[in-house]
This record gives structure tokens, C-alpha cells and sequence, in this order.
């Protein structure tokens, strides 16, 4: 089993756990899920370029990033410092994230939020709501086209918008969805953490217009943010480059005012 299969297996064992000890009715009660949801499209496009910062404690390619890190005050800081949007990672055993940071950060920070997950499953995207979510993310590499359609169909209909992650042609081509509104690369591979830009630079001419697209992870200095812009990306997710510093906000603070 590679990592993905290994955190589908995983995640697939929580969800059947939450859906029994939350079920929909009860999330559907939550104020959150009766929430307008902040377009992360529309403010990628107003600051050129955009910054989705991410708060994210450990990852299984870098198992000690930041394990103590606050989020509340990293959120805050990471709004005072001109991010476009924030990505929350809510992958408890994996990524040490839990729902409870995406709250506290929806309780925080007026920005579009990311859930920053792995889905498996239509309840997630419903918790995702209901939890303050603006945005889901959904990966190509471990989900059949025909659940990335229903899972992002029902998302619109929540009102949340759809990041769909990529790391190929054959990923992409095969959803291209018109409930899609952005489109990740992600330099890197899921299954073997490979890094490298020239992943989001092969696959740009081929993600049609109408989506706004992403360049996500392996970004560790502005002149790589210059170099993607010529390519047509408008939003750049960046995590660890910020987490593994003492001070995440400050960080994210001097390479945005560097850009714009
Ligand atoms: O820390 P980085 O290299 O800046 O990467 C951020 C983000 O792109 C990465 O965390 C990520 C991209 N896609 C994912 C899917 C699941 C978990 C995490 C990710």
C-alpha cells in the first residue's frame, strides 16, 4: 500500500466512526452550515499573486514541522499579513490537524478557509460546511472521476467552492467538471513525496481558462511565485516554508510584502 491508499484505508475507518457518533441531522444544526461561504476564487483574483497559507503542525514526508504551533495565533497573523486564503489541515493521523483548528480559525480570521483533507466520503464535505469551511479540496489520485463529480456537485450545492488537486494530464483530463473552480498542482507526488515545480509549469497550458489555477506545495521563495505567474497560476498554497520558522506570521508576512 502506498501513502495514499494507507490514509484512504484510514480515513474511510473515521468517517463510518463520525457519522455514527455526529450524524448529518446533527451537523446540519451547527450555525456554520447555514453560513454564506466567502469566495476563495474571486480573492485570488483581486491580489496578484495570491497567497493560500497553510497551517499545518507535521506531514508524513516531514514529521516534525511545527508540533506545537497555535492556531489561532498563526491564523491571525497569517490574515494580518496579506494571505489571500488559509488552508486548515483537518487529518488528525497523518498531519496532527484536527476539526477543532478549523473552527477556531473560522472563529478567528474573516479569510476564505481551506479543509484541508481527504475525501472519501459526502459526509465530509457536509462537516466541512458545517464546520466553517469555505473551500474542499479533492484529489484526483485517490478518487474515481465519477466521485469527483458527485462529490463536487454536492459541494456547490452547500454553496462551498471545489479545489481539485492534480498531479498529471491523465488526472486532469479526466475532471474537468464544470462544478470545479480551481485547479491544484501539486508538485508534490502523494506516493512518493517527489517535489519538483516543473510539475505545475508541464500541466498549466493544459488546465482549460475558466478554472483559476493553484500551484500547491514545494514553494520556498518569491522568485518561484514570479516564475509560475508567467505560466498562468494565480494562487500558490505554501505551508511548511512558513510553519517550520519560529514565527509563521512574520514569515508569511515578508515574502508577501517581497511580492506585492
Ligand atoms: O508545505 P508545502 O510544501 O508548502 O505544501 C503545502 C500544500 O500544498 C501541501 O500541504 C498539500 C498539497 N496537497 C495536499 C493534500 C493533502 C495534504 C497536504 C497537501
Amino acid at each position: 500500500m502506498n501513502i495514499l491508499e494507507k490514509i484512504a484505508a484510514h480515513k474511510k475507518q473515521e468517517v463510518a466512526i463520525s457519522k455514527e457518533e455526529v450524524p448529518v441531522e446533527s451537523l446540519e444544526l451547527l450555525p456554520h452550515y447555514h453560513r454564506k461561504c466567502l469566495s476563495l476564487r474571486e480573492n485570488l483574483q483581486k491580489v496578484q499573486p495570491g497567497i493560500i497559507t497553510e497551517f499545518k503542525r507535521r506531514s508524513p514526508s516531514h514529521p516534525e514541522i511545527n508540533l506545537t504551533a497555535d492556531v489561532e495565533k498563526i491564523t491571525a497573523a497569517y490574515e494580518a499579513a496579506g494571505a489571500s486564503g488559509i488552508s486548515v489541515l483537518t487529518d488528525e493521523e497523518f498531519f496532527g490537524g484536527s476539526l477543532d483548528d478549523l473552527a477556531l480559525a473560522r472563529e478567528t480570521v474573516k479569510l476564505p478557509l481551506l479543509r484541508k483533507d481527504f475525501v472519501v466520503d459526502e459526509y465530509q464535505i457536509i462537516e466541512a460546511k458545517a464546520m466553517g469551511a469555505d473551500v474542499i479540496l479533492l484529489i484526483a489520485a485517490m478518487l474515481k472521476p465519477s466521485e469527483i463529480r458527485q462529490f463536487s456537485a454536492l459541494a456547490k450545492k452547500l454553496g462551498l467552492e471545489v479545489l481539485l488537486e492534480v498531479h498529471n494530464e491523465e488526472e486532469l483530463k479526466n475532471n474537468l467538471f464544470d462544478t470545479v473552480d480551481l485547479i491544484g498542482v501539486n508538485n508534490r507526488n502523494l506516493k512518493t513525496f517527489e517535489v519538483d515545480l516543473q510539475f505545475s509549469k508541464d500541466l498549466a497550458e493544459k488546465i482549460p481558462g475558466e478554472y483559476l489555477k493553484v500551484s500547491e506545495s514545494g514553494i520556498s521563495d518569491t522568485a518561484a511565485i514570479r516564475e509560475l505567474q508567467k505560466y498562468g497560476f494565480q494562487g500558490f498554497l505554501i505551508g511548511g516554508n512558513f510553519m517550520k520558522t519560529e514565527d509563521p506570521g512574520k514569515s508569511a508576512a515578508e515574502f508577501i510584502k517581497e511580492l506585492i
